[in-house]
């Protein structure tokens, strides 16, 4: 294990509370496993007047009760204060104390007072105190419901809200960089993505097929039924959002895909890929030449790599893995990951598109598509220059036939340069197995022409 990596920029703004002359409110929120725990215990290690009471599912009265006991080895003084949540938070409010209430929906599942509280406290009450308190919650929905929407009594009151996010895939592979080969990272990436505690799961001992089998696959495996909780989490009518989310992982990715995959009439699915949305399972992606446009080109996608994988391969399946036991990832998940990954690796290489090219100022990356056209990789310029890619995670060497499509393809593409001038085009070619002497003859004898290897773009990445 690489120890607690990245989130340089989440530890900061919360010293910057808990330093604070002032009291402050910070709301942490985001899905469970993502590491806000490990982020709050991390925050806390130089700060020893910090309290954090972890909640559980039990009745008001008890978790009253154990936050007392909690807090009471670093203020005797609380045992004094027994009534109620008020009068607790008020006390270590008068310490200055910092103060985290973790899983922060349980308790308000059994008192939903307790947002009003807090509200009046840093609305009337905490004038002279410089306490910090931190709510941590991993439900979307009731973090959103508690503190963080309009109607909620919390809204505006808090100073810092961090939505944490998946780990970036240079601080995902130090979970085992060491351990795999370049091939190998961006494969493990495109099956676990970038959730710490999935990456912790991962074995870099064994192959990823024994990963996938063990943690995944089997029946008993520690993920294997991990999006089906985290849904039913969020969700009390699952059965649509497990319909769509399946519909995008196969494939279906534009509205009316959707709508036909599914059977889920066109005009109610805004509102099931809106929360989707809201709880960062699926993003909306649009051409990179039109995202200041309203189009109705946009695509789905789902964020989680993790989850696309337990969509694309487990969701509906079965017993059909447990009958073929050990043999499950070679005979049906192997066959198709290379054409599975192709999509995370064109990810990558849009975000390594900086490094490789560091003479030009990019303004934005993304991906384009028109009709059958398509460009995986797009880099926009402050200049006359386009950089323009495709990317290839197959077995094969790339040939030059892959330049000459690509070049088709931004023959299509509409896009003029700021100041007006003729365009100009960097061509880059991405393969995970090399190229032909017929490409790379090309490629020295072109300015415009360059050649990346996975290894490449995982180096750029960890640049
Ligand atoms: N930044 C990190 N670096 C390394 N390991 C991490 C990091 N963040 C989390 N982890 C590890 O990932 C696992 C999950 O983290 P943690 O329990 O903090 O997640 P959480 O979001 O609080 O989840 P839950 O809501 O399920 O409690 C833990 O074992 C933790 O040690």
């Amino acid at each position: 294990m690489p120890g607690f990596v990245n989130r340089t920029e989440e530890l900061t703004r919360l010293y910057d509370l808990y330093d604070s002359d002032d009291a402050e409110l910070a709301v942490i929120y985001g899905r469970r496993r993502l590491g806000k725990t490990a982020l709050v215990k991390r925050s806390l290690k130089e700060y020893d007047q910090a309290i954090v009471y972890q909640a559980k599912q039990k009745t008001e009265a008890l978790q009253l009760q154990q936050f007392i006991e909690t807090v009471s080895e670093l203020y005797p003084g609380i045992m004094r204060i027994r009534e109620d949540w008020e009068a607790v938070l008020g006390y270590l409010a008068d310490q200055d104390a910092i103060v985290v209430l973790d899983e922060f929906p349980y308790l308000v599942e059994q008192d939903q007072s307790l947002p009003s509280v807090l509200q009046a406290m840093f609305d009337h009450e905490l004038n002279d105190s410089t306490a910090t308190i931190v709510l941590v919650g991993s439900s979307i929905s009731m973090m959103e419901e508690a503190a963080l929407l309009g109607n909620s009594p919390l809204y505006g009151r808090s100073s810092l809200n961090l939505d944490i996010r998946q780990l970036p895939f240079d601080a995902a592979m130090e979970f085992f960089a060491d351990e795999y080969t370049s091939e190998g990272q961006v494969l493990t990436w495109g099956v676990f993505g970038g959730v710490p505690y999935y990456l912790e799961e991962v074995s870099p001992e064994v192959s990823l097929g024994e990963n996938v089998q063990r943690t995944i696959l089997s029946r008993h495996g520690s993920l294997h039924d991990e999006p089906d909780y985290v849904l039913r989490m969020e969700l009390t009518e699952p059965t649509r959002y497990f319909s769509i989310l399946e519909a995008i992982a196969g494939g279906s990715t534009s509205r009316n895909e959707i709508a036909g995959t599914t059977g889920i009439d066109y005009n109610q699915l805004s509102k099931y890929l809106n929360r989707l949305s809201r709880l960062r399972l699926v993003d909306q992606h649009v051409p990179i030449t039109e995202r200041k446009e309203r189009t109705k080109r946009s695509r789905y996608r789902i964020r989680d790599h993790f989850f696309r994988f337990w969509f694309h391969f487990v969701y509906g399946t079965g017993d059909r893995y447990d009958e073929l036991g050990d043999e499950a990832y070679e005979v049906l998940i192997e066959p198709e990951l290379a054409d599975f990954v192709s999509h995370p690796f064109e990810e990558l290489c849009c975000s390594a598109l900086r490094t490789l090219y560091p003479e030009y100022t990019i303004t934005d990356t993304g991906q384009w598509w028109y009709g059958d056209h398509e460009v995986d990789v797009v880099g926009l310029t402050t200049g006359e220059t386009l950089i323009v890619g495709e990317c290839k995670f197959q077995n094969s060497p790339l040939g030059y036939g892959a330049f000459s499509t690509l070049q088709d393809h931004v023959d299509e593409l509409r896009w003029t340069p700021k100041g007006g001038g003729d365009r100009t085009h960097e061509y880059a070619l991405f393969s995970r197995s090399g190229f032909k002497s017929s490409v790379e003859e090309a490629a020295e004898e072109r300015d415009d022409l360059r050649l990346f290897t996975v290894e490449d773009v995982v180096e750029a990445l960890s640049a």
